[in-house]
């Protein structure tokens, strides 16, 4: 059967009206052209293309002649109208009205000859404006402020306020034109406070800039560290604390603008009500253009499940997990017919995005973490039933973002590139470094026509898209992770303005880090390929002389302890905070019933038969809703595995290095009584080393080689040296000497070694 798509019950509220028809504009309006379609539709070899594709070219063909335009992120109407010169002086003229206050004109005549007596001791009036009301307007004229989410507005904004008590107390009033624009101003100055961490946050960055030569400042800005000093100081080891505190926090933030238009998730809830569920969700095309072997229908069942295998996807698929997942999410999503996508182009497009997550040979950050986070995505989405709030190009980002999220990483740290000064670092000046080539090498994907999954997607669509997708994968910076819990902290103490890409980036930063929250054998899965991530990356610091990053040294971390440190401080605040969220803004629309216990795949089938799920809840009483938290049990579980591992890795390092310290006392306590020697060497004759069945030497004889450094030189060789006696001591040494003393030269040096030192003391 053909893939066209059927529109009957679907209602078209959900997404923003469409502008098909776009007019030419010029480059000089800030707009960019959309590459040309491409001039004739090729058969694609790798897949076929069925009646969808047909469709899509066609549309193409209606395009070609009107070239459409991307609009470029202008700055917005705020941002315009205060974007004065850095510094530019208060008391530019430069389209300030002075006029004088009312009361004083109509007393005069146009003579300028007084009509009323003056008052005894009141000034001398005079025609036109005085000289403090010229200055007056002077000082508070508004056309040359700072832009309203700058690090000055604010301190402008607060000498405003004092300028304008000091004119009311020394003249009686001010205009009410010039304190109506000051008003305003101040208003828009401390609206970005309270609600814009962001930019309250590059105003600390600014303030950092400006204030580091003068400590005494400092508290003004340092508050994501405020988060961390709440990590009691035993609670994690010193080495997890620095690793926590250096990647998830920032010492230079992410300037976010241009979220001037704060969209809310209640107008949508009462744009988008339950109705639209049927439409939104998973309408499934009759035929696929993809006949999926039987494993991976069979895995597709569990598709929404938060215990989702990937890695069992990715065997199925042959390694191509990222494409398969993608594929099948943006069909039950219903994407490909909403966007007229053809099957060829997004194959294209998913092939090359798999050979850039291939790209570095990384254990973990390759394309079945690109997989995994997209399925995670979805599984939230669907079970908690937020998608039921998002219009078809906001589903579409989400799912893209996800997708993209970690194209061609590199498998090393932001901070990895910065130290190591890369390319990558020097064109995004060491400021979310990977995310933004992740997001950019995405899109430059697209500039050829092929791979062009946007192609047919209306101007203003597409505007709204990249905005969504810039947003969501430059908040999985990790450095912005408790700037964006305590951002959400305060939305939620105001749900009703709850910003959506706010919201949907918290989302995807936590399915980023939330395999901590999946099954233990995921998880541990999971880390296992993390750490050996981290472990090259410390191969390479190391190669390069540079310091170890935090868990990057493979001989020294402590992987358990890492991993509750990580859980404790990251992870489980990011999925209560996300939990919190999602109650707050799913509840007001959310079905009695939610859709938990049916499949996405089926669901538009069951909808169709037995009409919307919510039509029979219109009437009853509201419920609470509490989104099921699946992942808080996982999290606790897996917290208790690591805890019991950590307690073993504890009692073998502790067992380790009282070992390695015993053996250092008793080597130095045989340094500093030479006269000892003597006795030691008596003791030594008395027990010589044993060569066990096997040829390994027996512990006690190692501690009798470790006594004191040669005396004559050609025995040099031959004696341990003191350092060596004190690594020897650790289990890990104990091996490896065991292994070369394995090798029958080896034990025979040893038995001379005790033999020539018998021979010097005379025994
Ligand atoms: N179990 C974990 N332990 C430590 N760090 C982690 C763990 N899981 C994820 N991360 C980090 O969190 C980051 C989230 O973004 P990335 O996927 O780019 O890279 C991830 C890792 O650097
Ligand atoms: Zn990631």
């Amino acid at each position: 059967m053909g893939s066209s798509v059927s529109t009957k019950g679907r209602s078209k509220q959900a997404a923003p009206p469409r502008n098909r028809v776009h007019t030419e504009t010029t480059a000089s309006d800030g707009c960019i052209d959309v590459p040309p379609g491409r001039k004739s539709p090729r058969p694609d070899k790798r897949t076929s293309e069925p009646a969808v594709v047909v469709e899509q070219d066609a549309v193409r063909g209606q395009s070609r002649n009107q070239r459409q335009h991307i609009g470029s992120l202008k700055p917005t109407p705020t941002t315009v109208a205060n974007s004065g010169e850095k510094n530019a002086v208060e008391n530019d003229t430069q389209g300030c009205s002075v006029q004088p206050p009312k009361s004083s004109s109509s007393n005069e005549s146009v003579s300028g000859k007084r009509l009323t007596p003056r008052k005894k001791g009141s000034p001398p009036r005079r025609q036109g404006p005085s000289k403090e009301d010229l200055t007056m307007s002077l000082e508070l004229c508004t056309d040359n402020l700072p832009p309203t989410d700058s690090l000055e507005a604010l301190e402008k904004a607060s000498k405003r306020i004092r300028k304008i008590c000091t004119f009311l107390q020394s003249r009686g009033n001010v205009p009410s034109n010039l304190l109506k624009r000051n008003l305003h101003y101040i208003a828009d100055v401390l609206e970005i406070v309270a609600t814009d961490d962001a930019s309250t946050d590059s105003r600390k960055s600014k303030v950092h800039q400006e204030t580091k030569n003068d400590p005494s400042k400092d508290r003004r800005f340092i508050d994501e560290d405020d988060e961390l000093s709440e990590v009691e100081p035993d609670a994690v080891p010193m080495e997890v604390r620095d690793w926590l505190a250096s990647t998830f926090t920032r010492s230079a933030s992410v300037t976010k603008s241009g979220e001037k238009e704060k969209k809310t998730f209640r107008s949508i809830v009462q744009a988008v009500r339950a109705a639209n569920l049927v439409d939104r969700l998973y309408r499934r095309m009759s035929t696929s253009a993809v006949t999926y072997p039987p494993t991976v229908m069979k895995l597709f069942k569990s598709l929404d499940d938060w215990s989702f295998d990937v890695f069992a996807l990715n065997e199925a698929t042959n390694g191509q997990a990222l494409r398969y997942v993608t594929y099948e999410i943006m069909m039950r999503y219903d994407l490909l017919a909403k966007f007229k996508i053809g099957v060829g182009t997004l194959f294209n497009f998913l092939e090359a995005l798999e050979v850039g997550y291939s790209k570095y040979q990384n254990p973990y950050h390759n394309l079945v973490h690109g997989a995994d986070v997209t399925q995670t995505m979805h599984s939230i989405l669907f079970q908690t039933g937020l998608v039921q709030w998002l219009t078809d190009v906001e589903i579409f980002a989400v799912v893209f973002s996800a997708a993209i999220h970690d194209f061609e990483h590199t498998g090393e740290t932001n901070n990895f590139h910065v130290m190591s000064r890369t390319e990558t670092a020097l064109v995004y000046n060491d400021r979310a470094v990977q995310e933004n080539h992740h997001i950019s090498a995405a899109f430059r994907l697209m500039t050829d026509d092929n791979l062009n999954i946007v192609y047919n997607m209306s101007k203003d669509d597409y505007k709204d898209f990249r905005t969504l997708v810039i947003d969501m994968v430059l908040a999985t910076d990790m450095s912005y992770h408790f700037a964006q819990v305590k951002q959400m902290k305060s939305l939620l103490s105001c749900p009703d303005n709850i910003d959506k890409a706010k919201a949907l980036s918290l989302v995807l930063h936590t399915a980023d880090i939330s395999h901590p929250a999946k099954n233990w054998t995921l998880h541990e899965h999971w880390t296992e390929l993390l750490m050996e991530e981290f472990f090259r990356q410390g191969d390479k610091e190391q190669e390069l002389g540079l310091p170890f990053s935090p868990l990057c040294d493979r001989k020294t971390t402590m992987v358990a302890s890492s991993q509750i440190g990580f859980i404790d401080f990251i992870v489980q605040p990011s999925f209560e905070i996300m939990s919190d969220m999602l109650d707050k803004v799913v509840a007001p629309i959310s079905p009695r019933g939610s859709l938990a216990n049916q499949s996405s795949a089926t669901i538009s089938e069951k909808v169709e038969a037995e009409g919307s799920p919510q039509n029979g809840d219109q009437s009853e009483e509201p419920f609470e809703f509490k989104v099921d938290r699946v992942w808080d049990g996982h999290l606790t579980g897996n917290k208790v595995k690591w805890k019991e591992q950590s307690t073993k890795d504890q009692a073998e390092k502790e067992a380790r290095e009282k070992a390695a310290q015993k053996a250092k006392e008793d080597a130095e306590k045989r340094d500093q009584s030479p006269l000892d020697d003597k006795a030691e060497e008596k003791k030594d004759a008395e027990n010589p080393p044993k060569i066990t069945a096997n040829g390994t030497v027996s512990p006690g004889n190692a501690v009798d080689l470790k006594v004191k450094p040669s005396t004559s030189p050609e025995n040099d060789d031959q004696v341990s040296t003191k350092e060596e006696a004190v690594g020897t001591a650790s289990p890990e040494h104990a091996e490896k000497r065991t292994t070369e003393e394995d090798k029958p030269g080896k034990i025979e040096s040893i038995t001379v070694k005790s033999v020539t030192k018998r021979k010097e003391s005379g025994v």
